[in-house]
């Protein structure tokens, strides 16, 4: 795959001080000298686990495969090349997938978070006022997938991955190459499991007015009337053309005070999510059942339509998630 993003390596005598980086049994873990940290796991290439002022910030189900068996149920799974769950008749509303992309026999949410990526590298740099940023870059290419998704989607892509890490944000960015002679169709999500203290204390706002497709309510067609919109049942919404730069803010609902801020790049959708009591009951790997209160999956992507790559183009996308402002 092509490499050109791959980071150099940290100076030698860099004037700053430097962030830890440790790569173990398929675990990339990254520290900053004032604490935050970050993990990934290559399986996947999923984003575990963010700390940040002293505490957790994603959410990670307590029976969550971590053994490279399922898809892991928590932290940022990412999604590509397809959200379709093929059962879901979301299609009648987006519009079935082009001729040649095999969604219909890829798993629900594609391949990029079943599979294991690669570590292409670290870096870091200045990030003003002495802080310092770390950069994790992933890999994954046609070449390195099971044979089970090769043939499901035969286009030679390469993806890299960068988890960034400051002292005030998490940002993950995925760039798409079509190493192809074809076009070829995707879709991207960025499917973040943000830790909650208490649903019911929770709103998220800068949605109002927006249109959403309702998975809930057989794909349903709706335009949000709330400026703050309270979590109170299963919830599973896809906000559509959203401008990328207007944060998606969680807020407590009892002081007004935001918990997350989620800027995005080239990503217009956003979906909104969580199981509530009976789905959770019904998610083996979602544990206990009452933890769907402590989460709220708002994940930026572009799913409501096909991104086309021509080939030899490359495309990039991205979120930035600050915490608890
Ligand atoms: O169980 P998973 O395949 O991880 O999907 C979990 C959820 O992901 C997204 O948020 C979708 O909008 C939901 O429809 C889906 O239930």
């Amino acid at each position: 795959m092509d490499r050109s993003n791959k980071p150099s390596a940290i100076g030698v005598g860099a004037s700053f001080p430097q962030p830890s980086v440790s790569v173990q049994d398929g675990i990339i873990e990254a520290s900053l000298p004032s604490g935050e940290s970050v993990t990934v796991y290559l399986y996947g290439a999923t984003v575990t686990s963010w700390k940040s002022n002293g505490q957790e910030q994603l959410f990670m189900s307590k029976t969550a495969h971590l053994d490279g068996s399922k898809p892991i149920r928590g932290g940022i799974p990412l999604v590509f090349p397809t959200d379709a769950n093929p059962k879901l008749c979301i299609w009648q509303v987006f519009g079935p997938p082009p001729k040649n992309h095999a969604t219909s026999s890829l798993p629900q949410h594609g391949f990029a978070r079943n599979s294991t990526w690669e570590f292409l590298g670290k870096s870091s740099s200045e990030a003003g006022k002495g802080d310092v940023a770390v950069k994790l870059d992933f890999g994954l290419s046609h070449a390195m997938l099971s044979e089970e998704f090769r043939k499901a989607w035969p286009h030679e892509f390469g993806l890299v991955y960068s988890v960034t890490l400051t002292k005030d944000a998490l940002r993950t960015s995925l760039q798409v190459t079509n190493e192809g002679k074809e076009n070829f169709e995707f879709q991207v999500l960025m499917h973040t499991y943000l830790a909650v203290e208490d649903i019911a204390n929770v709103r998220v706002k800068n949605l109002e007015s927006k249109t959403y497709i309702d998975k809930v309510r057989n794909a349903s067609t709706h335009t949000e009337s709330s400026p703050a919109l309270a979590i109170t049942e299963e919830t599973d919404r896809v906000y559509q053309g959203l401008d990328p730069a207007t944060p998606i803010v969680v807020s407590s609902a009892s002081d007004d005070q935001p918990l997350f801020s989620i800027t995005r790049e080239a990503l217009t959708d956003v979906v909104v999510w969580n199981p509530w009591i009976e789905k959770a009951k019904g998610l083996s790997d979602f544990g206990p059942d009452e933890a769907y209160k402590n989460m709220i999956c708002v994940e930026a992507g572009s799913v409501s339509a096909w991104q086309t790559l021509e080939a030899g183009d490359s495309w990039e996308g991205g979120q930035s998630i600050k915490s608890r402002l």
